[in-house]
């Protein structure tokens, strides 16, 4: 619309200005478009996903991993030439090349790791254009190495994320995300267990909380059916007009990151009684001290497609928080587990269920050992609401210990 409404010259441009003007706000941005593309590339990276299965829509892991399909959507959307081409040219720009040409798209194959593609559509333009410097050394360097590995297979393994910044935990995280879940069983450690719950708390003696406890140290848990689907519905409708996009501390300030993509929305329990029951609920099972300003508001937060939170401590981000629940609020279809990456284990997200950990030592250190992530959603949305605890205000509850590891 916006390069098309200009040369318009007709009695209807005045018109057709105001129509534009009236719907711009609800229509995707620039911004939205590449993220989109980077959304894709982000699920291709992070679940080994193979290039030619997710253009046709379907979602294949990489040749030589053992767990070919990762999920089978009930109906394929595969991406048109353009759409390629698109993505192409976003994931030129992100790599730092800013000079966009033609090339984007067999350069794009290449990074992606499709090395005897790329060479043999690079042959095809040296053949229209032989003077073409650039595509004959790019044709040089893919020969030589598919040569140093006939079949390919390894350079196409090396160059499959040329341009992630690495992080020493990246291969253990994706791991933890690539399984969709997978939390230890009692056949695996016999000192967890499920219970019911009630804290000593008449609020729960009529409906003890399902506790299936995932580890001891950092302590984890996932309290299942902790809302009701009307409670779920209630959150989400309250906070959907609010949803912005969600922002990161850096220093003083809150911006937004590329390594945490979602949207959120902060409720004050005065907007609705059910977060006010939601809230007795927290403090009943915790025995902790919720009141403001002893803990935080509820953060609503929803990932789209691609929608993610790479490996972070909640403790460093500037809040000095000591225990967090995450609430989730909907089913997703695929991905979006929250994977501990040094603890080892990924828990999907199991709708109405709430995900608890205490992320500080009794001590009021942080707790190393929670250094957590939440999954790209691979297909379907997620909604989750965050309830941070501080640590001050429950010095009577959560007592000191002599123990550091406590
Ligand atoms: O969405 C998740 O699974 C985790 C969210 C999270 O870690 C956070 O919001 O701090
Ligand atoms: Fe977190």
């Amino acid at each position: 619309w916006k390069s098309w409404g200009h040369p318009v010259r007709s009695s209807n441009s005045g018109f057709l200005k105001n129509g534009y003007q009236g719907v711009e706000k609800d229509l995707p941005e620039f911004e939205d478009l590449e993220g989109a593309a980077r959304a894709v590339m982000r699920l291709q990276d992070v679940y080994a996903l193979s290039v030619k299965g997710l253009v046709r829509g379907v979602f294949q892991r990489a040749s030589g991993t053992h767990l070919p399909t990762l999920y089978s959507p009930g109906h394929l959307f595969s991406l048109s030439a353009d759409d390629c081409f698109h993505i192409g040219k976003v994931s030129r720009r992100r790599s730092g090349h800013q000079k966009r040409n033609d090339l984007t798209f067999v350069l794009s194959l290449f990074q992606a790791g499709n090395v005897s593609y790329a060479l043999s559509l690079s042959r095809e333009f040296l053949h229209y254009d032989p003077s073409n410097k650039r595509v004959a050394r790019n044709v040089l360097k893919y020969e030589k190495l598919l040569g140093e590995n006939p079949d390919g297979a390894e350079a196409e393994m090396m160059l499959q994320r040329p341009n992630v910044t690495h992080l020493e935990t990246r291969d253990l995280y994706e791991e933890l995300c690539q399984t969709l879940g997978s939390r230890p069983t009692q056949y695996q450690s016999p000192d967890l267990h499920c219970s019911y719950e009630t804290n000593g708390s008449p609020f729960l003696i009529l409906q003890p909380i399902k506790r299936e406890l995932i580890q001891w140290q950092p302590y984890v848990a996932l309290f299942h059916d902790f809302v009701s689907d009307l409670e779920a519905e209630t959150i989400k409708k309250l906070a959907a007009p609010w949803l912005q996009r969600s922002v990161v501390a850096s220093g003083e300030k809150q911006q937004k990151a590329d390594y945490r993509i979602s949207k959120s929305a902060w409720l004050k329990e005065t907007v609705d009684p059910a977060i006010v029951s939601l809230d007795r609920r927290i403090a009943a099972l915790t025995g902790l001290n919720i009141r403001s300003p002893y803990a935080e508001f509820l953060q609503v937060v929803n990932y789209g497609l691609g929608g993610h939170y790479e490996p972070h401590f909640d403790h460093a981000t500037g809040r000095p928080t000591s225990l967090v629940f995450v609430f989730q609020l909907s089913s997703v279809e695929a991905g979006g587990s929250t994977a501990f990456i040094y603890a080892n284990f990924s828990v999907p997200v199991v709708k109405n269920a709430a995900l608890f950990w205490w992320n500080l030592h009794r001590n009021g250190e942080g707790n190393d050992n929670t250094l957590h992530a939440g999954c790209p959603v691979l297909a379907g949305d997620k909604w989750v609401a965050n309830k941070w605890i501080h640590e001050y205000g429950q010095e009577f509850q959560r007592p000191c210990s002599s123990d550091p590891n406590d």
